[in-house]
Parts: C-alpha cells; sequence; structure tokens
C-alpha cells in the first residue's frame, strides 16, 4: 500500500444514502476522486449476511478496477471470508498484533490511535498506517475522543507508518492540518451525506491536495535593514528557518548597522500599492508581519490592501525606535498606525516603551505590564504581546486577550539583540501561517528567538545580529 492512496480516505455509512445503494454511493466517491475505501457498519449491518456479502464482493470489484484499496472496518472475520485489501480496527476492538497474526503480512492493518504511547504501540504490533482522531468535533462517532493539533504533530513524529487525520473533517476546516505531517484524510459525512457524492469528493479531494501540497506562506511588510540583523532580513532569515516560503513588501531602505541608522529612504505610497498588488494576487500570505512603517501614506496604503484582500493573521510590531535608539516613525504616522492598523491585527507586540506610548502608563514591573497590556487591548480590541526584553531582570512576555499569560523566558547574557522584536514577530507570524494558534505560535517564536539569540553570534561593533540559523544548541529554558 503506498501512502499516496490514504489521501482521500472515504469511510461508508448508510445513514445517508435515501435509496441510493452503498455500491453506488461507493462508485460516485471514487469517481470524485476517493483513494481508498473503509466498509464500517456502525451499529452491524442491515442487511442479510448472504446480501452483505454480495455487495462487499461487487464493491471489491469496483474498488480493485480503479486500483483503490478497500478494507472492513472492526470485523475482522469478514474481512477474511471476503478477501478484501485488509481490516481497520480501534483500540476497543482485537489487540493488532492477534489481528496481524490472523490476517497473515500482506493484508492492510489500520489501527486507530489518540495517543502517542497507542501510536507506537500499534506501529510495533504490525500496523500499516494510523487513523488519528477526532481532530474535529464529529457526530459521526460517539466515543470519539478529542486529539488536538498538537498531539497529531507529535503522534505523526513518533511513528514512521503513514498517519490519516479523522473526525469532522471537510473541504473548508481541511486546510488547518497542514503541517501537521499527515498524508492523508478519512471522512464519512462528508463524502456519504452530499447528495452530489462525486461533486463532495472532488471538492474534499482538491483541499486535501493543497492542503498536502502547499508551503506555508507569509508576507513581511517592514523596512530594510542594510546590515542584515533586523527589518525585512531579519523576518525572511526567520521565515525560511521556520520552513515556511517568506515575501517581501519593503516600505523603506534603512542604511544602518550595529551601531545605528545613518539615513532612511521610504518608498512612494504607489510603489508600495504595487508590491502589495504583486504579491497578494498571486502567491496570497496565510499571515502577514507589519514591521516599520513610518509615513502615514504608507499606513493608509496597508490598511486598504489589507482589507481588499482580506489579508488574515495579521501580526503587527508597532517599531518606533531601534535597538541602537534611532526614531523609526514620524509622529504624526504614530498616530495613524495606531488608529488604522491595530485594529485590524491578530496580535501587537510592542516593547515596553511602545507599550508605554500605546497606553499612556509607565510600567516598571510585571504588574504594570498587565495593566498595560489590558489597557491597550480595551482600547483597540487586539490581543497585545508585551514584550519583556527591556525588563531588568528577565525575559518575560504577557499576552493579553481577555485573559493573561505569561511566556516565561529565562535572560540570556548576550549584548547582541539587534533585531530581536523583528524576529519574534515574524517568527509568530511563520507559526500562525502554519495553522498554529495564537498561543502556541507566540511559544513556538520566542523558544525560536531564545535559541537564535542563545548561539551567541557576536558581530560588527555594536548590538550585533541573531543567529537565525543555529543548528545546535538549542536553548532550555
Ligand atoms: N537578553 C535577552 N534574553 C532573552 N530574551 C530576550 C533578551 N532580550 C530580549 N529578549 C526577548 O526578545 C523578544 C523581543 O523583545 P524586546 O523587548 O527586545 O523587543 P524590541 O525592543 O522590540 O526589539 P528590537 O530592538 O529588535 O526592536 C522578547 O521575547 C524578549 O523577551
Ligand atoms: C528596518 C528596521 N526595522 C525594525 C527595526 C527595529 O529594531 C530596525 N532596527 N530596522
Ligand atoms: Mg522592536
Amino acid at each position: 500500500m503506498k501512502s499516496a492512496s490514504l489521501q482521500v480516505y472515504a469511510v461508508t455509512t448508510r445513514c445517508y444514502l435515501q435509496g441510493k445503494s452503498l455500491y453506488e454511493a461507493v462508485k460516485e466517491a471514487i469517481a470524485g476522486g476517493a483513494t481508498f475505501i473503509q466498509l464500517r457498519e456502525k451499529d452491524g449491518p442491515t442487511i442479510s449476511k448472504a446480501a452483505l456479502l454480495e455487495e462487499i464482493a461487487h464493491i471489491k470489484t469496483l474498488c480493485h478496477k480503479h486500483d483503490v484499496p478497500f478494507v472492513i472496518d472492526d470485523d475482522v472475520a469478514l474481512a477474511m471470508e471476503t478477501d478484501v485489501d485488509g481490516v481497520h480496527v480501534g483500540q476497543e476492538d482485537m489487540n493488532c498484533q492477534d489481528v496481524r497474526k490472523l490476517i497473515g503480512p500482506h493484508k492492510i492493518l489500520g489501527v486507530s490511535a489518540q495517543t502517542v504511547e497507542q501510536a507506537i504501540a500499534a506501529e510495533k504490533q504490525g500496523a500499516d498506517y494510523l487513523g488519528v482522531g477526532a481532530v474535529f468535533p464529529t457526530n459521526s462517532k460517539d466515543d470519539a475522543q478529542d486529539v488536538s493539533r498538537q498531539m497529531l504533530i507529535d503522534i505523526c513524529e513518533a511513528v514512521s507508518i503513514p498517519v490519516i487525520a479523522i473526525g469532522g473533517i471537510t473541504h473548508d476546516n481541511v486546510r488547518a492540518l497542514k503541517g501537521t505531517g499527515i498524508v492523508g484524510v478519512a471522512v464519512i459525512s462528508e463524502i456519504f451525506k452530499a447528495s452530489d457524492i462525486t461533486k463532495a469528493t472532488q471538492t474534499l479531494s482538491q483541499a486535501v491536495h493543497k492542503m498536502l501540497s502547499d508551503v506555508p506562506t507569509a508576507l513581511t511588510i517592514a523596512g530594510s535593514d542594510a546590515s542584515g540583523g533586523a527589518g525585512i532580513q531579519a523576518d525572511l532569515k526567520t521565515m525560511i528557518t521556520n520552513h515556511v516560503y517568506g515575501m517581501s513588501a519593503i516600505t523603506a531602505l534603512t542604511a544602518q548597522n550595529t551601531l545605528g541608522v545613518k539615513s532612511v529612504m521610504n518608498v512612494t505610497p504607489d510603489f508600495l500599492r504595487d508590491e502589495l498588488d504583486a504579491i497578494f494576487t498571486d502567491i496570497y500570505p496565510e499571515a502577514v508581519k507589519i514591521g516599520m512603517v513610518s509615513e502615514s501614506a504608507l499606513i493608509h496604503v496597508i490598511k486598504e490592501c489589507l482589507i481588499h484582500y482580506q489579508a488574515k493573521h495579521i501580526v503587527l510590531d508597532p517599531v518606533m525606535v531601534a535597538t541602537s535608539g534611532a526614531k523609526l516613525i514620524s509622529d504624526d504616522a504614530m498616530n495613524v498606525l495606531q488608529e488604522e492598523l491595530i485594529p485590524l491585527a491578530e496580535v501587537i507586540t510592542p516593547n515596553i516603551p511602545e507599550a508605554e506610548i500605546l497606553s499612556g502608563l509607565s510600567i516598571s514591573n510585571a504588574q504594570e505590564m498587565e495593566a498595560a497590556a489590558q489597557a491597550i487591548y480595551e482600547r483597540y480590541h487586539t490581543a497585545v504581546l508585551l514584550k519583556g526584553g527591556h525588563a531588568i531582570n528577565d525575559a518575560n512576555d504577557l499576552l493579553y486577550d481577555g485573559d493573561i499569560v505569561w511566556f516565561k523566558g529565562q535572560r540570556i547574557d548576550n549584548p547582541n539583540t539587534h533585531g530581536t522584536g523583528c524576529t519574534l514577530s515574524s517568527a509568530i507570524a511563520a507559526h500562525l501561517a502554519k495553522g498554529e494558534t495564537l498561543t502556541s505560535a507566540i511559544a513556538k517564536a520566542k523558544q525560536y528567538l531564545s535559541d537564535a539569540l542563545a548561539a551567541q553570534l557576536d558581530l560588527g561593533h555594536g548590538s550585533g545580529p541573531l543567529n537565525h540559523d543555529f543548528k545546535e544548541m538549542p536553548y532550555d529554558k
């Protein structure tokens, strides 16, 4: 069995067929691109044994004609009697080692798993693939246990046999499974509940192919840093090392290095619009990071384009001052940024001085960070990640989105912090592009930043850049 045959795995049900025979329904599903068929009789067969055997023989011939594997759920004896391609068993069914012995080495054995331990055990006992779920809420299986995205990722990493996801999957939500490591999805109602089964399978199949083949994409709208440690350059390095395809709309060129900013040349609003049009009409970014934008005319263009193209997962780093102390935004643009861009963002990432300006409160301890983050949140209704890099003792960042979540970090003894803010915000965007939740994107981004800082690169005469491409020495909290 090839992994490719697991891409669109159709699990049958008689619930919704309304007079159509199961054979007809399977035929339509295969015509629409189903690559695997599992016969499942949730409450036992509703037809006579003789009719069932005849139906199975019929479906088996059809599947073999189209090179589609055909297995039976639970009923090992029936699978052997009908000599189909294999069986699928759950944790409550027969032990998989015993099933493997019964069916022999050549038949397909699929196993349902909900934990890493179950997955590893099933692989050891001879499973050919794993079905993991429920990944979304579902009505098709009452006892289905919820499996988080992280659990799905952990299971895919823990085993070398192919993994498919199951449970509540539709053509609309399948994108969210991107980047988990699965090779396909199993569905019941998305296919068999449809009045046009062929069309529904085609739509699902297209969405699955897109989910499996696309690399995640992200865009940074920011300024270029000639010395490569911050801005666009930091963002693109961050995106590629976090396995996301990065694109850039440059708002300004800065002649800067680790000692400071010598001069700035903004692009024209028309040129920025051309950049954004070129990007959004071709390779659509699944997340957007916004960094340095120093003029209000540029902010207007960004706002219009983000709304026009319905941009998602916007991470706004309200860059005001460079690490070296240089001012990177005009006062007038500051106000426009606050009023026009902050409300569009999924999260904003001010450092302590920026949060003081945005909240009008002074910050000198953790309680004051919480109060300032809450004040900013209440004003703009946008989640706030208040970064603690400018605090003295630690490097704890605070997310306020109605609730408070602290992301704890140890202060790393490294004076080379040029571009930490840019790196953190683009890493968050990269993980959002991969489908992570906001809190898990922030946790992973912070870990990446800590590792890049702990790698102790020491370049330039001032506060130098991070090692975006560290390979070893992961920083252990
Ligand atoms: N010495 C350090 N050790 C560990 N983490 C740090 C250190 N300095 C900064 N950080 C972390 O780096 C991230 C960026 O925070 P910081 O407050 O430095 O942002 P910033 O001032 O916007 O950065 P930039 O100077 O690049 O604009 C945060 O997650 C912060 O906790
Ligand atoms: C271009 C650019 N963007 C952001 C920062 C913030 O550190 C910087 N120094 N330069
Ligand atoms: Mg910053």
